[in-house]
């Protein structure tokens, strides 16, 4: 993985909204132009509210016209390895392969790249409803 992709989510994590976990997220993907999209977790008073840090990511992806999206980063500042919850897995599996990277970061960097594949096994696909 290149720096920049890893600079983009500790970039997009100093700009999340968590008052109330004190959790803060950022992630990060490319898609294969080279375009980086990140974002940052959004908390609400009302808890179930909020969302997560991919999540924002993959609405800027969206806004900014999707693409194939080659590689993923996500790193929490009080946590070793963050890894997507549930939700975000099923959320980023929508728009990438079994084979697209994943990177599980700290502050200081990658600490396991793993695939979404690894991430969502056995995971819901939409293609029989479409
Ligand atoms: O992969 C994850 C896991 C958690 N969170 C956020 C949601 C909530 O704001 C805080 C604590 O769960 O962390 C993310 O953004 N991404
Ligand atoms: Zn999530």
């Amino acid at each position: 993985m290149s720096h920049d992709l890893f600079e983009a989510a500790k970039a997009a994590m100093a700009k999340a909204y968590a008052p109330y976990s004190k959790f803060p997220v950022g992630a990060a993907l490319r898609t294969e132009d080279g375009r980086v999209f990140a974002g940052a977790n959004i908390e609400v008073a009302s808890y179930p509210e909020g969302w997560c840090a991919e999540t924002t990511a993959l609405g800027h992806y969206i806004m900014g016209g999707g693409g194939r999206i080659t590689e993923i980063a996500v790193l929490a500042e009080r946590m070793a390895k963050c890894s997507p919850c549930g939700g975000c897995r099923q959320r980023l599996a929508e728009f990438c392969r079994p084979e697209t990277k994943l990177y599980l970061c700290d502050n200081g960097g990658v600490v396991e790249t793993v695939t979404m594949g690894d991430m969502l096994p056995y995971g819901f696909r939409g293609d029989i409803l479409k």
